[in-house]
């Protein structure tokens, strides 16, 4: 017979940490852009990358979730924007988009940023990801950028292999934390894939950050029942700079 009560229930779920938020800022030719699906050419472009980072900030975001979309696209990059965008602010930057080997994993690092995501180079460098994983614990994070249980790197262009081969091999090496990103829901404003999200928080022990799909606060509160099964935060794109909520309404609506 348990002896949990319903009370003592409540006290257990009310300990639960809180959904982290965090607000993307994806930098391509030196713009604040969104894409859909994570398509090229897709752009719509939302100005200075400084001024929306300095405005999520504002409104009360902990985490920013930078990305440099021409490094991971390989059309360049926007090194100074991002220098300037991470020096700017006084909450914790996750760092994105074309770390893939010493120099560009130096280079991000030195920042200031609280952690880097590593993609393609997760899936292409296996023995040079398990190296910076060893050396920089916490700092790395792997992004799991999937079509169904496809991996895709080099700006989603190209495939990378199997997701939960993939995981297990990074679980393994000792990796800190996923960002999951379904790329067919990614700035469609359909909704996250909380199917995925499961079956990833299912097969590791890992923290799990949700991206892709998110629409609505109904969304938010539906990623923040994931906490319990691994969910530590959701990164929020499109849905903020279309204004479907505020950063305000979507703070509040996972402190519930
Ligand atoms: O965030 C996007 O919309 C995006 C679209 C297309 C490619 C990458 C994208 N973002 C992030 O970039 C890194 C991957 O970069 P790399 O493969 O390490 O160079 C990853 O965090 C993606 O989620």
């Amino acid at each position: 017979m348990s002896h949990v009560t319903p009370d003592v229930l409540s006290h257990v779920t009310a300990d639960l940490p809180k959904l982290e938020l965090l607000p993307a800022v994806d930098v391509r030719d030196g713009q604040a852009v969104r894409l859909v699906h994570g398509e090229s050419g897709t752009e719509t472009s939302y100005g200075s990358p400084l001024e929306a980072a300095l405005t999520w900030q504002s409104s009360g975001a902990q985490w920013l979730h930078l990305v440099d979309l021409d490094a991971a696209f390989g059309t360049g990059d926007n090194r100074d924007r991002i220098r300037e965008v991470v020096a700017a602010m006084d909450i914790r930057v996750e760092l994105s988009g074309g770390i893939r080997d010493d120099d560009t994993l130096a280079a991000a690092l030195a920042t200031g940023c609280t952690r880097v995501n590593l993609g393609t180079a997760a899936l292409e460098s296996p023995e040079w990801v398990a190296g910076v994983i060893a050396e920089h614990g916490d700092r790395i994070a792997v992004g799991l950028d999937v079509r169904g249980t496809t991996l895709r790197g080099r700006g989603w262009t190209r495939d990378g292999g199997d997701l939960y081969e993939t995981l297990a091999r990074l679980d393994s090496e000792g990796c800190a934390r996923y960002v999951v990103t379904d790329i067919n829901k990614d700035g469609t404003l359909q909704g996250p894939n909380l199917e995925l999200l499961r079956t990833v928080c299912a097969a590791t022990e890992r923290p799990v950050v949700a991206s892709g799909g998110v629409s609505s606060l109904d969304d938010l509160r539906a990623l923040s029942g994931l906490v319990g099964e691994g969910v530590e935060g959701a990164i929020v794109g499109k849905a903020l700079y279309a204004g479907a909520f505020t950063l305000e309404e979507a703070l509040a609506a996972v402190a519930e």
